[in-house]
């Protein structure tokens, strides 16, 4: 396993071992020391699972030390792609060394270059909603190396995408993907490295289920001649976590069940300070207690000094701005929390989707915007903060999304509840994500016989 250098990635492809490891797989996880250090604790199988500390190379642009992508702001992780891609060597060892017979990758578009001679297969797991790739990523886009898409063309989805729903509107979110075209690592553009990834694999795995994406993913496998594997969303039991909520329990307890509002953006926002401050506002404006885990904005090295003058004063004893890790998933199942505003992050999305709060979505990145969309739009599951000109969100408008879904007598809000409770039917089936591990299973061992 040869995750992309971010906990969104590692994560889910810690919980793929898992799975793999409950099924007689031995895997070899090759990650950086601080990414073992920080997440090694949800390795379940450590007679089968060994991780392998991989050493990034010192990168000009890269600061000392750094080794996973929270580490850093999204326009600095692609000196840390620079860094992954100088490790193929320590790579290619540890291929050989443990004579696999299959590398699951993402970002390293240069593990096929790898295997190919040796025999051994590859599958490019994308952990991140099919649509990300489905709506650019696919050759009916007819890119081609130096060529750049204007704001205008990658608004309009490529030819036979299957959506109209999950689709990027003109100007600000379309605008979103231009980093698509910038370098990013050694010698690639971002297009040109997920391209090279999927065309060279053996296979395309997918963090995803039929129910949802079923048709992306089909899209993807005609677009690039390849089968699709299906993972499910990987989820760990809930159940797993809660030791780790203790820390926030005590004071989660205080409240009414569903009464919390919790916020996290995940591994790779960084707001700007007024967009930190207005954002903050929006919760004390809404009334309701609340739990903020978020990074501290650009240019303030904590949370607490960038918080808005007398915020502290006036939300003490009902609410709490953190810029520490917290334990996501538990604090979702805590019985006092009922709002999770979050950047839908893939990750984050299916942990919303498997709670039992109500959901309100400010996304930041396009993948992010597009996972809204499917929520809001398609699935009807939860709120999409109104964004202004340029993408400003006001703390009116958090507010407003908060008591929407929050108050018991709003119809959006009670229709909300009840398509996200008939979803949350289906992925809590008790068979629902083991159905997809044992096909995914079945797969991969009719692909490496192949
Ligand atoms: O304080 C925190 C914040 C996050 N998490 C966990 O970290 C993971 C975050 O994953 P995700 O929601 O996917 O967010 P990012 O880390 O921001 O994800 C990156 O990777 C995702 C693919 O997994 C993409 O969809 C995102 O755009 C990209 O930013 C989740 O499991 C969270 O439960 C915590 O446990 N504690």
């Amino acid at each position: 396993m040869f995750p992309w250098l971010a906990a969104g990635h590692i994560t889910p492809f810690l919980h793929l071992s898992n799975d793999l490891a409950g099924r007689g797989f031995t895997i070899t996880f090759i990650t950086p020391q601080k990414a073992i250090d920080r997440l090694g604790h949800l390795n379940r199988h450590p007679n089968l699972i060994t991780f392998h500390p991989l050493t990034l190379p010192p990168v000009d642009g890269l600061p000392a030390g750094v080794e996973t992508a929270s580490e850093v702001p999204i326009e600095l992780t692609h000196f840390l792609c620079v860094a992954m891609d100088r490790t193929r060597d320590q790579v290619e060892a540890v291929v050989r060394g443990t004579r696999a017979k299959l590398v699951v990758f993402d970002m390293a578009h240069w593990v096929p270059d790898i295997t190919r001679p040796l025999g051994i297969r590859s599958v490019n797991y994308t952990v991140l909603g099919a649509s990300a790739i489905a709506i650019v990523l696919v050759p009916a886009r007819g890119l081609e190396k130096g060529k750049v898409l204007t704001e205008d063309e990658l608004a309009v989805p490529p030819p036979g995408y299957p959506s109209s729903t999950v689709v990027l509107r003109r100007g600000y979110e379309a605008g979103l993907l231009g980093f698509l075209f910038m370098p990013y690592g050694e010698a690639t553009t971002f297009w040109e490295r997920i391209s090279l990834g999927m065309k060279g694999c053996d296979a395309l795995a997918m963090r995803t289920c039929e129910e949802i994406e079923g048709k992306l993913c089909g899209y993807l496998g005609e677009q690039y001649d390849k089968p699709v594997f299906l993972t499910g969303p990987v989820l760990p039991e809930p159940s797993e976590d809660r030791l780790e909520v203790d820390r926030w329990a005590k004071w989660l307890g205080r409240f009414e069940p569903g009464s919390v509002v919790f916020c996290a953006f995940g591994s790779q926002v960084f707001l700007e300070r007024d967009q930190f401050q207005e954002l903050v506002l929006g919760f004390e404006l809404s009334g309701h207690p609340f739990l903020v885990a978020l990074k501290p904005p650009f240019g303030a090295s904590t949370t607490e000094e960038a918080l808005p003058e007398g915020f502290e004063e006036r939300v003490k004893g009902r609410g709490i701005v953190t810029g520490e890790w917290v334990e996501q998933v538990a604090i979702l199942n805590h019985p006092s929390v009922g709002c999770f505003v979050n950047h839908c992050g893939f990750g984050s999305m299916w942990e919303s989707l498997t709670s039992r709060c109500q959901i309100v979505m400010v996304p930041h990145l396009a993948d992010q915007v597009l996972n809204t969309r499917l929520m809001a739009g398609e699935l009807r599951v939860g709120l999409e903060v109104e964004r202004g000109e340029k993408g400003w969100v006001s703390k009116e408008k958090v507010s407003e999304a908060i008591q929407c879904v929050m108050n018991s007598g709003n119809e959006l809000g009670c229709s909300l509840r009840e398509n996200h409770e008939k979803w949350r039917g289906v992925f809590s089936d008790p068979g629902f994500m083991s159905r997809y591990i044992d096909k995914f299973v079945q797969n991969v061992n009719e692909l490496v016989k192949s």
